[in-house]
């Protein structure tokens, strides 16, 4: 797995530049933070990396293939290696279907693909959606559950379930813990971390928490107004010569 954004900038109109010549990579299991304010074009970046917001300058590639939002079947090849998780998983559940049906819509969109952690053979679709809900700890008699019928914390399990059961090389979380209480946001990032070393996944996660970011990733990318500020591996998080603005917002975690 190689991801290469370069350059990328983005414009939504004369006045407003979301994203200034922001370049990085992530390489197998490396799992990076993006961190960043209101404002700092945190979404704008996590909607172009999953082809869903155009962009007209700089580059992504991802093993060695362009991704342009326009391109279809390149965009599908890509989306069943790259999954995403978003902070909103009520919006992405389908509120008319129980919660088993809409864990399997990757695996349904993507029939050619096997999971190789959960047994397939001569189980019906419903046990095989059964085993990816026990995988994120819920249990079978919440399979039929609607969305509504859960707890944030629930929800956002099955939104893990969903985006794993293809076995992506890339996970892009874009707030997954923002409006969970603290003791859930918890139990999500442990999930995350031992998935992570459980598939070998890379992992871009976006965050306002520095806190957060901190405690999964290895590297951190600071965002501030559409640039990268800083850039640095998590062992130099105290560094001196961390940028004045990773510091404050070390300081507003009260994590010194
Ligand atoms: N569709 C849009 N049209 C015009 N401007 C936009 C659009 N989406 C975002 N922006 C602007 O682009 C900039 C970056 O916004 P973005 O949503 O990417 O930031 P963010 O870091 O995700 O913020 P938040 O954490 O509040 O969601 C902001 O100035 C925002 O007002």
């Amino acid at each position: 797995m190689s991801l290469i954004v370069d350059g990328l900038t983005k414009s939504y109109s004369k006045h407003v530049q979301a994203l200034k010549h922001v370049s990085f990579s992530v390489s197998e299991r490396e799992s990076i933070g993006i961190v960043g304010e209101s404002g700092s074009g945190k979404s704008t970046l996590a909607k172009i990396l999953l082809g869903l917001e155009t962009y007209k300058e700089g580059s992504i590639t991802f093993n060695g293939e362009p991704i342009a939002p326009k391109k279809r079947a390149l965009l599908r090849q890509y989306r069943k290696n790259v999954q995403m998780i978003f902070q909103d998983s009520t919006s992405t559940l389908n509120p008319k279907l129980p919660i088993w049906r809409s864990v399997l819509e990757p695996l349904d969109n993507y029939k050619e693909v096997t999971p190789s952690f959960i047994e397939v053979e001569g189980k019906s679709r419903k046990e095989v959606a059964v085993q990816l809900l026990e995988m994120v700890g819920l249990t079978s008699e919440m399979a039929d559950r609607y969305p509504w019928e859960l707890s944030g914390g629930q929800k956002q399990r099955v939104s893990i379930a969903r985006a794993l059961s293809i076995e992506p090389s890339l996970l892009v979380c874009d707030e997954p813990t923002a409006s969970l209480d603290v003791t859930v946001q918890m139990l999500i990032l442990n999930l995350l971390k031992d998935f992570k070393e459980t598939f070998n996944m890379s992992i871009i996660f976006i965050s306002h928490d520095i806190r957060a970011v901190a405690f999964l990733c290895e590297k951190i990318i600071v965002l501030k107004d559409g640039s990268i500020v800083d850039e640095f591996r998590i062992e130099d998080i105290y560094d001196n010569d961390r940028h004045p603005y990773t510091k404050a917002l070390i300081r507003a975690a009260s994590i010194e």
